[in-house]
């Protein structure tokens, strides 16, 4: 077995139902070839990416059987596994959109509730996304320790939100997690810089698995899956269709970057200069 650590986007066109979804998210790790210690990150809301938030709160009641059923997978292929968003219910009609992180027994390691939500309109011929009408915003940065380097836990549009990756870096962070359902209006303009500017501002890797094609709620999402280098140079880029994609870690790169360039070192703005 190698032992260089790899981290694998599984790129989706989810549909509204949780066994369909489930059973194409199997499918694709019976199909990888695991030989060395994998992290295999899924997009936002692959489970269910229902017509309305209605339908997804409705379902967030049973979600935890998948959660349950993701740690068996997580088993058999011996696999650490960032699920994406799973909706969990909070209360009074709200649900999470819960990023939930399995290591290889199937233990939850680390569970981060999306922060930002996306109530913005976009000129795509949509009424317009409000996102908090169902959903209720996470409050905790979550960083957490794994073979593959400290993990950092984000969700699509929280992409724009910079003050948010520097606090997982101030953390430790090594490996930014962003995945996503972007919409086509808004990843053509803005998704690859916004993910490059992370990863370069803050040295790390970024994997953002996406929701890519046109979904069976009505709506289009951009695809364009990357894992970027912590020098922000794309290593993999899932293009427009459903797809797997993949690329080595290395941390002595990243801290050769880190060393050369000591940006976080430099950092006038850093909380302790406030506190
Ligand atoms: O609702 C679901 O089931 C899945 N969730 C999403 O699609 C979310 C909230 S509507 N989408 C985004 O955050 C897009 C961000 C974006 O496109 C941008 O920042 O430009």
């Amino acid at each position: 077995m190698r032992t260089v650590p790899q981290v694998v986007a599984i790129q989706m066109c989810s549909g509204v139902d949780p066994e369909v979804n489930f059973a194409y998210l199997s499918k694709q790790l019976e199909l990888l070839e695991i030989s060395s210690p994998t992290l295999v990150c899924l997009p936002e809301s692959w489970l269910a990416f229902s017509h309305t938030s209605s339908d997804t709160l409705a379902l967030s009641e049973s979600n935890w059987q998948w959660i349950e059923k993701l740690k068996l997978l997580c088993q058999h292929h011996g696999i650490w596994l960032a699920a994406g968003t799973i909706a969990l219910p909070y209360k009074d009609g709200q649900y999470y959109a819960a990023s939930i992180l399995l290591n290889d027994k199937g233990n939850i390691v680390a569970q981060y509730n999306k922060i930002h939500l996306f109530d913005v309109d976009v000129d795509d011929g949509s009424t317009g996304y409000r996102e908090s009408t169902h959903t209720v915003a996470g409050r905790d940065v979550v960083v957490v320790d794994s073979p593959f380097g400290k993990i950092g836990l984000s969700v699509c549009y929280d992409v724009r939100f910079a003050g948010l990756y520097h606090m997982m870096v101030e953390q430790g962070a090594q490996l930014l997690l962003v995945p996503s359902a972007f919409t086509v209006v808004t990843g053509v303009a803005h998704w690859q810089p916004l993910l490059q500017a992370r990863a370069i501002e803050t040295q790390c890797y970024v994997i953002a698995a996406a929701q890519t094609g046109v979904h069976e709620n009505g709506r289009k999402t951009f695809g364009h899956s990357l894992i970027l280098s912590p020098w922000g140079t794309v290593l993999a880029d899932a293009g427009k269709a459903p797809k797997v994609i993949q690329s080595d870690i290395d941390l002595v790169e990243l801290m050769q970057i880190r060393t050369k360039m000591p940006v976080l070192a430099h950092n006038r703005f850093k909380s302790e200069f406030y506190e």
